[in-house]
C-alpha cells in the first residue's frame, strides 16, 4: 500500500464564514468521515452537535475542533436505541435547531450472503437503514423550521450491487429510496435529501495492519486506484449544504474514483 493513501488531502474550495449561524447534527461524529465532517463545518463556522457510542472519541473530536470559527458539542447515544436517538435529537433541535442533519454512523462486515445469518443481516440493516430513518423522520420539524437538508453517508456501488456486502447494499439502497421519497414529500416544507456514496476511505478500521489484504482488494477494485479522502467527502457534504446546493435533492453522488463502474469485489465470493 502507498503510504500516501492515508495523507491529509486539501479539498477545501468552499468559503470562510460559509456557515455562521447555522447548526448541524452529525452521527457517527467521533471518528473517520463523521469527524471530518465535523472538524469542515466547525471550519465553516457551523454549531455542530456530535454523537456516536464512544464518549471518548467525541472528546477527541472537540479537542481538534477548538480554536476554529463554530463550535462542537456532543452527547454519546447509540442510533440503534430508538428512544433515546429520538429524545436526543428533539434535545439540540430545541436548543439550536438543526439546518443540517449528517447520517454517516454505519457499518458493517464483509460476508458472502451464504455467510449472513438472520441476527447479522438484522444487525446491519437496524443500524444502516432502519436508525437512519428514525433520525431523520425525528429532525424533520427542525429541518423544516430552517428549510434545512440532510446528507446521508451511503456506499458506492448501492445503485448496483456489490459482492460480500448485499445486507449494506440493500440497507443502503433502501436509504436512497428512502431519501428520494422524503425529497418529493418534504420539498414543499424546502428540505433537501440527498446520498453521498464514497469509495474506499481509509480510516481507523481499514488503516489497521490486519486489514492490509482488504485494503489492496478494494484499491484494486477502484478504477483510479486512489481511495476517497475523508476530507474530500467532507467538503461534499458541506457543498451539498451550502447555497450552490439549492436545487439538489433525491441526487445519489459517488465519491469513488469509478468504484461503481468497475469491476467489483468479485474476490470476496469466491472465498
Ligand atoms: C461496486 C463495488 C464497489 C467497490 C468499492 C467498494 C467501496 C466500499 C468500501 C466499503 C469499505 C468499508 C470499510 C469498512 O467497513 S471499515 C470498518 C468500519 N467498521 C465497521 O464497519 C464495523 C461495523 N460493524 C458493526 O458496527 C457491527 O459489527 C454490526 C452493526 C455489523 C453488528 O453489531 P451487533 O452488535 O448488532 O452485532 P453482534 O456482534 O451482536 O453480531 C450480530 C450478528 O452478526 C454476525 N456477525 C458479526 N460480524 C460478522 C462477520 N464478520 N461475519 C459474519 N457474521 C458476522 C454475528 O455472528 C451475529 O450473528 P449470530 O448471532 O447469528 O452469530
Ligand atoms: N471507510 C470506508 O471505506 C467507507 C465507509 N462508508 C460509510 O461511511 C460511514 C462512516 O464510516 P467510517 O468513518 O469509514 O468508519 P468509522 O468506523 O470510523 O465510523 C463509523 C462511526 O459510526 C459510529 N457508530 C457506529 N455504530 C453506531 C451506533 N450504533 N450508534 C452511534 N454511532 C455509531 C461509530 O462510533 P462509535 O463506535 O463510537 O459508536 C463511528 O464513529 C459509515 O456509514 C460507513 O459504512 C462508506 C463507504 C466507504
Amino acid at each position: 500500500m502507498s503510504s500516501s493513501y492515508n495523507e491529509p488531502y486539501d479539498a477545501s474550495v468552499l468559503r470562510d464564514g460559509l456557515f455562521v449561524e447555522k447548526s448541524a447534527f452529525v452521527s457517527g461524529a467521533g471518528s473517520g468521515i463523521g469527524r471530518a465532517i465535523v472538524l469542515r463545518l466547525v471550519e465553516l463556522g457551523m454549531s455542530v452537535f456530535g454523537t456516536g457510542r464512544r464518549v471518548e472519541m467525541l472528546e477527541e473530536t472537540a479537542k481538534r475542533a477548538g480554536g476554529k470559527a463554530g463550535t462542537f458539542t456532543y452527547k454519546p447515544c447509540n442510533v440503534r436505541e430508538t428512544e433515546a436517538i429520538e429524545a436526543l435529537v428533539r434535545e439540540v433541535g430545541e436548543a439550536q435547531g438543526i439546518d443540517l442533519l449528517v447520517n454517516n454512523a454505519g457499518g458493517q462486515f464483509f460476508a458472502p450472503g451464504t455467510q449472513i445469518s438472520r441476527r447479522g443481516w438484522d444487525s446491519v440493516i437496524d443500524l444502516n437503514l432502519s436508525a437512519v430513518f428514525t433520525v431523520t423522520k425525528a429532525a424533520h420539524p427542525y429541518l423544516k423550521a430552517r428549510r434545512g437538508s440532510v446528507a446521508n453517508i451511503s456506499l458506492s456501488g448501492v445503485d448496483r450491487g456489490s459482492m460480500g456486502l448485499a445486507h449494506s447494499i440493500a440497507a443502503r439502497a433502501g436509504v436512497l429510496g428512502m431519501t428520494r421519497s422524503l425529497a418529493l414529500e418534504w420539498a414543499k416544507d424546502g428540505i433537501r435529501l440527498n446520498c453521498i456514496g464514497p469509495g474506499t476511505v481509509v480510516t481507523e478500521g481499514l488503516a489497521v495492519e490486519a486489514a492490509r489484504p482488504m485494503l489492496d482488494r478494494l484499491v484494486e477494485a477502484t478504477p483510479m486506484g486512489i481511495p476517497t479522502s475523508v476530507e474530500e467527502v467532507a467538503e461534499l457534504v458541506a457543498f451539498l449544504a451550502s447555497p450552490a446546493g439549492r436545487l439538489m435533492t433525491g441526487q445519489l453522488i459517488q465519491i469513488d474514483g469509478a468504484a461503481h463502474l468497475g469491476p467489483g469485489l468479485h474476490m470476496i465470493a469466491a472465498e
